[in-house]
């Protein structure tokens, strides 16, 4: 193996030891997400309020877009995968909703 080549194995060990440490805070970050959204899915299944809330969704994504634009993350990305969060928050919602 030549120089060049070991120095970019090592260069490339780095960046995915980093990618390995930031996937983490993603899971974690998430696990406490969507404790809180559970949380807010027995409250409002308790108080009969609608599952979704679309003028809060539409608020949330105007918010991620602009902090998307400012971190040099793609805005539609952002938007898509907040949306994808949020469906899923949702469904855990409606089954908050059956269930109360
Ligand atoms: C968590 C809520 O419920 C839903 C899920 C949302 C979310 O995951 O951010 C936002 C709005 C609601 O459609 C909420 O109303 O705050």
């Amino acid at each position: 193996m030549s120089d060049t080549v070991k120095l970019a194995a090592e260069v490339l060990q780095g960046h995915r030891a980093s990618i390995d440490r930031l996937d983490a805070i993603l899971v974690y970050t998430l696990g406490e997400r969507f404790k809180h959204t559970q949380a807010v899915g027995k409250l409002k299944a308790e108080h009969d309020l609608p599952p979704s809330d679309p003028t809060r969704e539409a608020d949330q994504i105007a918010r991620l877009e602009d902090l998307a634009k400012r971190a040099d993350l793609d805005p539609e990305f952002a938007k898509k995968f907040l949306n994808f969060i949020i469906a899923e928050v949702i469904q855990h919602h409606k089954h908050h909703a059956d269930n109360t």
